[in-house]
């Protein structure tokens, strides 16, 4: 749906309704903003034009923006102003006066009070179709271009797809309740659910039983966070605990272990403090990538892709559009573990991995040795935000690059690629983003200043009834 043409057809000024049944309605609800002083709450009739990333509905008022949370595109609502800023209002839904066609009864019962989900109440395919149009919005916008084509969105389960997730934890001693879970959509508490949806179910199953261990510890309010890692044969909990635990927590944690079939982890102060509960859970955990015949071994805390089954459809995507050939060498660039080096390096000559973490390019490397794949990768700890064409020409000539940064992108790679001759170029270039933003922003460098041709880009599902936009883009370097 063109936002803006649906916009223009739809939006009604406010005043239109003042004499109307739909006149400003005067809620019977009422806000504190003193000691004793009760103000009404006025609510406004608004027209949604369209969806902010954080699924809020864009409506105009007056010329102003208001960003409607809980609206949806082409709906007339009421609602109240809960925040004024000077370019654009923040208003809270009162009422669905006329309801989109695409709204659905979100399932999970804590949706709209909890952080961790924005769009259950938009159908799923209009989800996808949503950050498409972002995608595309932000590559005209901001990299001034248009792929050749729109890739098919790349999907997996929209339910019980997460297979990390960091749960917060709040001991509230006074009232001697615990929370477990994702923090509230406002403010910093943790939202008192007893399930959640996008867990998988074994792991929303435990939020209950966690809230009694935390409970019955030693230190509760001492316990703020539990990062769960979860692959086809294991589930690991990381407890971060701000202050050493009593031997009577130990031996809670390990008869919870035992009846809930978890492997406890340990972490005390920074990430090289981590480490499990008991040594024989240390090599436990590793994920599957069946097609390639590869178990890729990781530690809690370690990055891993979110959504386990969309990681693995990503990878068989990403080394299709390389289009890679047997005697191709290969740079993955922010390679991590080893996410997309390992396949590849099961199909060419030889693959470059390089990424910011010591850490994880020791463990890609084990895991390349593990599967025999050790004389076919390379890796190297570098900083990839400061690298030079010099640089890029100084690793020797790449068939193909695979390049999967995080949020700030990858505009020095960008760069650098693009300053390459047109004879040093690499055939393809595959970038996997998690910023639209920055994936323009470095699509346009290649694509403006170093004649890469921009031939596909689409969204990567990775995280359903959030504002994530995942992505996939692919560059022919000629
Ligand atoms: C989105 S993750 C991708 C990891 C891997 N490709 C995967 O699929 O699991 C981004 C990676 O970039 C790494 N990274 C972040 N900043 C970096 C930097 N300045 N230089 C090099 N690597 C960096 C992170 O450690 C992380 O492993
Ligand atoms: S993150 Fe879980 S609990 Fe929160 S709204 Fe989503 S499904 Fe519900």
């Amino acid at each position: 749906m063109d936002g803006t043409h649906e916009g223009c057809r739809y939006t009604l000024h406010r005043n239109d309704f003042a004499a109307g049944p739909l006149a400003r309605l005067w809620h019977v609800k009422f806000a504190t903003t003193g000691f004793r002083t009760l103000e009404p709450i006025m609510s406004e009739v608004f027209t949604i034009e369209s969806l902010d990333l954080e699924a809020r509905g864009v409506a105009r008022s007056d010329g102003k923006v208001v960003f409607v949370e809980g609206a949806l595109p082409g709906e007339q609502v009421s609602a109240h102003i809960i925040r004024r800023k000077s370019s654009f209002d923040i208003a809270r839904l009162d009422q669905v006066l006329k309801a989109s066609s695409q709204r659905v009864e979100p399932l999970c019962p804590n949706f709209g009070i909890c952080g961790g989900c924005s769009m259950q109440h938009l159908d799923a395919a209009a989800q996808v179709a949503i950050k498409q149009r972002v995608l595309e919005d932000a590559l005209a916008h901001i990299g001034k271009l248009a792929p050749d084509c729109v890739l098919p969105p790349l999907h997996g389960p929209a339910w019980g797809y997460r297979h990390r997730a960091r749960l917060s934890v709040r001991a509230v001693r006074k009232k001697g309740a615990v929370m477990v879970g994702f923090r509230e959509r406002r403010g910093s508490y943790v939202t008192d659910m007893k399930e959640c949806l996008v867990l998988p179910p074994h792991v929303s199953a435990l939020l209950v039983p966690l809230r009694g261990l935390i409970g019955a510890m030693s230190i509760p309010d001492r316990l703020p966070q539990i990062e769960v890692s979860v692959t086809d044969q294991t589930t690991a909990l990381l407890l971060r605990h701000l202050e050493p635990l009593a031997a009577d927590d130990i031996v809670k944690l390990r008869l919870f272990g035992e009846e809930h079939n978890v492997s406890w982890w340990l972490q005390s102060k920074g990430p090289e403090t981590i480490h499990p509960l008991l040594a024989e859970d240390a090599a436990k955990l590793a994920y599957a990538l069946p097609e390639f015949g590869l178990r890729m071994g990781y530690r809690p805390g370690d990055f891993t892709q979110v959504n386990d089954a969309v990681n693995r459809s990503l990878v068989s995507r990403a080394l299709r559009l390389l289009d890679v050939q047997a005697g191709d060498r290969v740079a993955d660039l922010f390679c991590g573990l080893g996410n997309f080096t390992l396949p590849l390096a099961t199909r060419v000559r030889e693959v470059v991995g390089i990424e910011g973490s010591g850490t994880l390019t020791a463990r890609a490397q084990a895991s390349a040795a593990q599967h025999g794949l050790a004389g076919r990768t390379r890796f190297e700890t570098l900083n990839l935000f400061a690298v030079d064409v010099q640089w890029l020409r100084d690793l020797g000539r790449f068939d193909r690059i695979m390049i999967d940064p995080p949020r700030e992108g990858a505009e020095a790679v960008a760069r650098a690629l693009a300053a390459l001759s047109p004879s040093e170029r690499p055939r393809k270039i595959v970038y996997v983003s998690c910023s639209p933003g920055t994936l323009a922003r470095d699509a346009g460098i290649l694509v403006h200043e170093g004649g890469y041709r921009l031939r596909g880009a689409g969204v990567v599902n990775m995280f359903p009834h959030t504002g994530h936009v995942e992505s996939i883009a692919v560059f022919d370097g000629g």
